[in-house]
């Protein structure tokens, strides 16, 4: 069944270039506890995008691992990560995104960005945090390591999250880039 969304998004997923195709959207993410999963998996319904997901060993959940997580993030040792055989240059916008980890994006994000694949021009970003820092550094980080500019940004915090009151933050993100999208994108 098609959502009001859905047929909303197909409406506003026209561009100026090319009135018939629909804006192609892929989502990358990472999430070590599922929180960022959450909001990847509604936004990627919301905008009826593909999803990738960035999958690192060395942080899967447990205490142990959440102290490593914080030890190797402070010291920016970049963990080996995996990324779906996937070309993201082929989509006309790709969102990014995953939780802030000591001020900065999660290191799985970091190692992404520091060898990204082919990106496309337009891209957008979206982070989860606990709330006790301001995601705008981590933010700017993720922004100094791609050459495109960065067309949009969501924040949430974890709270809202687990609290579901997220869908109204994804949904605003959403119908912002979709707009842009049938209004032409001006990055
Ligand atoms: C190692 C580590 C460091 C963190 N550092 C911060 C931080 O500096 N600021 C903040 O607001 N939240 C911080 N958090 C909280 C996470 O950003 C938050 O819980 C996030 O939503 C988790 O997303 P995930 O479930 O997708 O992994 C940290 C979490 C971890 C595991």
């Amino acid at each position: 069944m098609t959502s009001h969304l859905e047929q909303k998004n197909q409406h506003h997923s026209r561009t100026t270039m090319d009135a018939e195709r629909p804006l192609r959207v892929l989502i990358i993410y990472y999430s070590r506890t599922g929180t960022t999963k959450k909001l990847a998996k509604v936004l990627a319904e919301m905008l009826n995008a593909d999803l990738a997901e960035i999958r690192c060993d060395r942080y899967r959940p447990g205490i142990f691992r959440y102290l490593r997580a914080g030890y190797d993030s402070v010291r920016i040792k970049l963990p080996p990560i995996r990324f779906p055989p996937m070309a993201p240059h082929d989509y006309d916008l790709v969102l990014i995104g995953g939780p802030v980890w000591t001020s900065y994006p999660a290191l799985p994000l970091r190692s992404f960005l520091a060898h990204p694949p082919g990106l496309p021009p337009r891209i957008g970003l979206f982070l989860t945090y606990g709330g006790h820092s301001d995601p705008v550094v981590a933010f700017e980080a993720m922004a100094a390591s791609l050459s495109q500019p960065v067309a949009e940004r969501l924040a949430v915090k974890a709270q809202h999250v687990a609290d579901g009151s997220y869908v109204t933050a994804a949904r605003a993100f959403a119908e912002v880039l979709s707009k842009v999208y049938r209004d032409g994108f001006k990055v």
